[in-house]
């Protein structure tokens, strides 16, 4: 086993993945240097959820090696990795996921409950986070009385008040309206700017994708240097892309 560069936060090695015996990913390397903003583009069913879910420790991978500051994730058990996740890692998904029995901000500072952060200090920093997404004046609302919309906000604020070492957002403005996507993308690059946050942020949206510092592509599975997509009236429901590899 030959260790990473050092200057890599996540490096992975040759990733194979299946779901169901079909191949989702197929001998992807990649590393993510400290504080970078890497976008992971492709078509729909490129493999970029999955990648991101090996990379973080969610999935293991049948093959191949993930290392997190030169530690080797792709050895460790369910319950280190878990730790890993919760202690180091930030997750947005593409649609919001929120506990409906907790309000706004006590959704969005959980994870810093989690990391035994107390009650006062953790709903001081998630109430900032919520004002920086602009919806302050929700944190009192459970998830039933937030618009779609304003739920992702709760956890975007959520995924970024532990400011964690890596965050991976899987398309995380999918719900927004076009003309928030743009507000968000924002706060949630210059936050990750400021504090540090290396992200790994999955997209086929080529306006998100040019927030980040660089983009790798994939296509069925695989890296390729570069995917042209035709307007989607043209290609919806067909999985028609050129590339050059
Ligand atoms: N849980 C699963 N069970 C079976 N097949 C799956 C599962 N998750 C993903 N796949 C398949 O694996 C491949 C990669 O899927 P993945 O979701 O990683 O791609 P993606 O690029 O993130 O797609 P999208 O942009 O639609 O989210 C696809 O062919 C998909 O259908």
């Amino acid at each position: 086993m030959v260790a990473p560069p050092d200057n890599d936060v996540l490096w992975a090695r040759a990733l194979h993945v299946k779901h169901n015996g079909s191949p989702a990913l197929c001998g992807v390397s990649l590393g993510v240097r400290e504080g970078e903003i890497l976008a992971v583009g492709g078509p729909r069913g490129s493999g970029k959820t999955t990648l991101l879910q090996c990379l973080s420790g969610l999935l293991p991978a049948e093959q191949g090696e993930i290392w997190f500051n030169s530690v080797p994730v792709h050895t460790m058990g369910p319950l280190v990795r878990e730790r890993l996740r919760r202690d180091r890692f930030g997750w947005i998904d593409p649609a919001p996921v929120l506990v409906p029995e907790l309000n706004a901000w006590e959704n969005a500072a959980l994870p810093l409950m989690l990391r035994g952060v107390g009650r006062r200090r953790a709903k001081t920093t998630a109430m900032e986070w919520l004002e920086r997404l602009d919806i302050g004046g929700c944190a009192r609302k459970r998830p039933y009385a937030l618009l779609q919309a304003e739920r992702q906000r709760v956890a975007i604020a959520r995924a970024l008040a532990p400011a964690p070492t890596v965050l991976f957002a899987d398309e995380p403005t999918a719900p927004l309206h076009r003309a928030d996507r743009a507000h968000v993308l924002r706060t949630l690059t210059t936050a990750a700017r400021s504090h540090g946050i290396t992200v790994v942020l999955a997209t086929h949206d080529t306006d998100t994708a040019a927030l980040a510092d660089r983009t790798v592509s994939l296509l069925d599975g695989r890296r390729v240097n570069t995917v042209h997509l035709p307007p989607v009236a043209e290609t919806e429901g067909r999985a028609a892309c050129s590339l050059s590899a």
